[in-house]
């Protein structure tokens, strides 16, 4: 890991709305899955970005292909699932939205339903075994993988969510932002909604995305993945940011993974600034903490040093991310009391 990270970012109770599994797959989970597949030689600078590295979006992206090489089984899966969840549970992160795409690996006869089930059941284990951690699902749609796998992913998506009691509660749209048109897959898209699952959207993540965000904003998603390049200042349209600040839509914004992956050139340019001078909705998250070596303790203190906001002022926006969680009226009721309670602790013991 990089730098040590302040025992108050660390303590504060936080939740994490943008988690791709397989991305947020640790070091030590990276070790024993290359001891369970030597013959596929994979080394540690072959999984994950860390201290100062950047790479081009395509070559981050090839590293999700190198960690699918290793995740190809259903004990995979629950294996990663469960430690993710709990090194989440050990950054202080009290609620959880992790996504993932459903994989069929014809190799191993793992299929895209026995992915979602394998993932219920990593939950459901890490909920027996009494983590305090509240975890929910979003099923991961891949724009690279087109219209059909899209609403078989729907189905399933909507299958699960009525036999898991709500453990899976939305659909996520990513993959490569510069293969595939979104405009596609609107129909898909649209039936999820109406179906009543919320939809957190990856969306101008990269530049010249202007007609496919207008589309995706028109159905509306209930949260927006990245917007990096939505504000007309960085070649986007003030017609998307009216849309985004009337319809209130909460933007999921990951520092890190921005500047790795070079879409935005340095901390201190990053869009959060734009959008939290605004008073819109924002809520800090990982992306994917393994791949890009960071923590969400690591991603409030960052955003604290870099635009120098107090210990108060993250401590708002951590609260105030709790009414943009896909979590039901009582969950969400139920978190906002327990910041509450963990507050004055907080506080005390780590002075400012
Ligand atoms: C390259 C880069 C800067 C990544 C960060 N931005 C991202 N943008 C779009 N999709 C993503 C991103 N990070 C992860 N994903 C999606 O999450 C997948 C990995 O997690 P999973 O297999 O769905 O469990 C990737 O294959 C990709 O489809
Ligand atoms: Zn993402």
């Amino acid at each position: 890991m990089e730098n040590e990270v302040d025992l108050f970012y660390r303590q504060m109770p936080k939740v994490e709305l943008h988690a791709h599994l397989n991305g947020s797959v640790s070091f030590s989970t990276i070790e024993k899955l290359t001891a369970r597949k030597p013959h596929l030689n994979i080394e540690h600078n072959m999984t994950a970005i860390c201290s100062g590295q950047r790479r081009t979006l395509d070559e981050c992206f090839q590293v999700f292909k190198v960690i699918h090489q290793l995740v190809d089984t259903e004990e995979d899966i629950l294996m990663v699932a469960k430690d993710v969840i709990r090194q989440f549970a050990d950054d202080g992160v009290k609620y959880l939205e992790l996504r993932s795409t459903p994989r069929e690996e014809k190799n191993t006869g793992m299929t895209r339903r026995s992915y979602v089930q394998t993932v219920i059941e990593a939950i459901s284990q890490c909920g027996n075994e009494g983590l305090d951690i509240e975890v929910r699902f979003l099923v991961s749609v891949d724009r690279r993988h087109g219209f059909e796998v899209a609403m078989e992913t729907v189905k399933l998506a909507e299958d699960f969510m009525l036999s898991t009691d709500g453990l899976v509660v939305g659909l996520d749209l990513s993959g490569d932002p510069t293969v595939g048109h979104g405009g596609d897959l609107l129909p898909a898209l649209q039936k999820a909604k109406n179906c009543g699952l919320k939809l957190s959207l990856h969306m101008s993540e990269v530049p010249s995305q202007v007609d496919e965000s207008e589309l995706l904003l028109n159905i509306p998603p209930d949260r927006i993945g990245h917007g990096t390049f939505l504000h007309p200042e960085v070649g986007g349209a003030q017609s998307l940011v009216d849309k985004v600040t009337m319809n209130n839509i909460p933007l999921e914004l990951c520092l890190t993974s921005n500047v790795k992956g070079q879409t935005v050139s340095s901390y201190s340019n990053h869009h959060f600034l734009y959008w939290y001078n605004k008073g819109h909705p924002v809520v800090i998250c990982t992306d994917d903490r393994g791949v890009f070596c960071t923590e969400l303790s690591r991603e409030y203190q960052l955003v604290a040093s870099t635009f120098g906001l107090s210990q108060e002022d993250m401590w708002s926006l951590s609260h105030k991310a709790i009414d943009y969680t896909f979590a039901s009226a009582s969950l969400k009721e139920q978190l906002h009391r327990r910041w509450l309670e963990l507050r004055p602790s907080l506080f005390q013991t780590v002075p400012n």
